[in-house]
């Protein structure tokens, strides 16, 4: 018996285990009483003083669940009333029903008041179409009544593959889901309409609950392995040599955030490429960080011959006119000619609008991480962007694949996917996180990642881990510059 705690299971996984479940002698009743049991004790623990439960039931196994916890809550004394729409015939609904029989009433009917509590079990994670009709009604009567939903696997009327409304949805206090998420429980806006998640353990083996597809929550055994703590032997250069491009005298806060930030995350030496107008105002900034005289593309390339360089971060205020694109194309391509490893932010993402095969090239190349925001994605990947069938994911998966890069599409929701299909979603990140320049210290983390020699893909999971840490670490009320001061290197076995 057991539960997955981090793989996320698409709604057609889930079924896939349920059917392969019950085909090796697994009673889907079984799972569907034990389903029944976790929401009913989920009731009594969180809302132990509740007046009344309304049990609101569907056709489907959703109901099914439902029926069995409305049987668990009368049996522990709590005043139940159930309404819904009629089970199939033969279904383990049907038999669910049958376990505990007494009126079922007209969904119209069902008119919610202070002290009651809602179990919302008319339709569960496979939901692919708008509710409509009286489940409608009642779905803006609930929520207008402010009474509080427990909501049986996820809030009816949200998809469990990407997260969104399929049309009204409840939105719930709790969610009690069984034994694995699925996306939609920490995709926004789903994982705000689930509130508080369980997940209850309902019988399935360890060994069935395995991903098909390896996405997971962000969390420390996909990156802690590839971590490697300094030897006593380290010098800085073992601890690897990362370069941030500065931008104009008008833009370098950025560039300089982020190299404090690569800095702060255990790269051995940070350099800013400064054009030379800048290196006066940079300088009169930067003690620990270095500095080099970056004029054109001929001095870069001669730098790169000093092999100690081992990656870059390339866009946080680099400049956003058809020059600097145009440089920053140029640039990028030479790091990626030099076989170095490169992080794409801002407007260095900008800079290849237009310009996919060029950035697919580079992807191919060399490891590349792309960390785009939503405005920036939908610039870089707009066909993606605009097609609302796909869930964050799929488009941070889709979006990889074309970069042939690791995409780490930012928000409260960041996903990080890699060409191979590999994605994670980190559900730990603070809404204070939101504050100008965060996005710069995000790239240097990841590049002080990179230059230490984890690949690319665990370099992006740990920079986002390590950024979300650090912004919880500080609290609200947090500026660019308290992030960077609240980075912490990982620890080096799992928490
Ligand atoms: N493995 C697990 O995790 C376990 C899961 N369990 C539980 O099973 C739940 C999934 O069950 P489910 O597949 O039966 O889906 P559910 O949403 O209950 O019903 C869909 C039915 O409603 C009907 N329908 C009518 N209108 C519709 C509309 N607008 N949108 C969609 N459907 C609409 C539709 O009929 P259709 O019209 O498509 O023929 C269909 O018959 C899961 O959430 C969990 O609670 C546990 O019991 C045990 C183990
Ligand atoms: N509501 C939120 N909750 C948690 N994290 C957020 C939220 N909004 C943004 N973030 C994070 O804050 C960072 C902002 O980056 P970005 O948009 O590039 O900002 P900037 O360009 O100012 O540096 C990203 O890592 C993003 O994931
Ligand atoms: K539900």
């Amino acid at each position: 018996m057991a539960v997955n705690h981090t793989d996320l299971f698409p709604p057609s996984a889930m079924q896939a285990i349920d059917a392969a479940a019950i085909a090796n002698g697994l009673c889907g009743r079984g799972l569907m009483e034990r389903a029944g049991a976790a929401v009913a004790a989920a009731a009594l623990r969180h809302w132990p003083e509740m007046k009344r439960a309304l049990v609101l039931c569907g056709p489907g196994n959703n109901g099914g669940d439902g029926h069995v916890a409305a049987r668990h809550l009368s049996a522990a004394g709590v005043k139940v009333e159930r309404f819904g729409l009629a089970a199939k015939a033969g279904s383990d609904a049907a038999w669910a029903l049958g376990r505990f029989p007494g009126a079922v009433a007209d969904l119209a009917l069902c008119r919610p008041e202070a002290g009651d509590l809602v179990i919302d079990a008319l339709f569960g994670a496979g939901l692919d179409r708008a509710l409509e009709g009286d489940v409608a009604v009642l779905i803006e009567r609930v929520n207008a009544a402010a009474v509080p939903v427990l909501a049986v696997d996820l809030p009816s009327g949200v998809s469990g593959r990407t997260g969104r409304p399929t049309g009204p949805c409840f939105t719930a206090e709790r969610t009690v889901t069984f034994a694995a998420q699925k996306p939609g429980h920490v995709l926004l806006p789903g994982r705000a309409l689930c509130g508080a998640v369980e997940v209850a353990d309902i019988g399935f083996p360890a060994r069935m609950l395995t991903a098909p597809a390896p996405v997971s929550i962000n969390h420390p055994a996909l990156y802690l392995p590839h971590l490697r703590g300094p030897d006593a032997a380290a010098h800085k250069y073992s601890r690897g040599h990362l370069v941030v491009f500065s931008g104009p005298l008008i833009s370098g806060g950025a560039a300089r955030m982020a190299a404090e930030a690569g800095l702060k995350a255990g790269a051995g030496l940070v350099s800013l490429a400064t054009p030379p107008a800048a290196v006066m105002a940079q300088a009169a900034h930067v003690t620990a960080v270095m500095q080099r005289s970056i004029d054109g593309l001929e001095t870069l390339e001669g730098w790169l011959d000093d092999r100690r360089l081992a990656a870059f971060i390339l866009g946080p205020g680099f400049g956003a006119d058809a020059t600097s694109a145009a440089r920053a194309r140029a640039y990028a391509a030479a790091v990626a000619s030099a076989g170095r490893r490169l992080v794409l932010d801002a407007d260095g993402l900008s800079a290849f609008t237009g310009h996919g095969e060029t950035l697919h090239a580079i992807g191919a190349a060399i490891p590349l991480v792309l960390t785009p925001h939503e405005g920036e994605f939908r610039r870089l990947f707009a066909p993606l962007a605009e097609d609302k069938t796909l869930s964050k994911i799929e488009r941070a998966q889709a979006a990889a694949a074309r970069g042939a890069a690791i995409v780490v599409y930012k928000g409260a929701d960041t996903v990080i996917a890699a060409p191979d299909g590999r994605a994670a979603v980190n559900v730990d990140a603070p809404a204070w996180l939101a504050t100008a320049g965060s996005g710069d210290v995000l790239a240097g983390l990841i590049g002080a990642l990179l230059v230490q020699g984890m690949p690319a893909f665990e370099a992006a999971c740990a920079g986002v881990a390590m950024h979300a840490a650090a912004a919880r670490r500080h609290g609200p009320g947090l500026t660019a510059e308290d992030l960077i001061a609240a980075v912490r290197p990982l620890p080096l076995t799992a928490a």
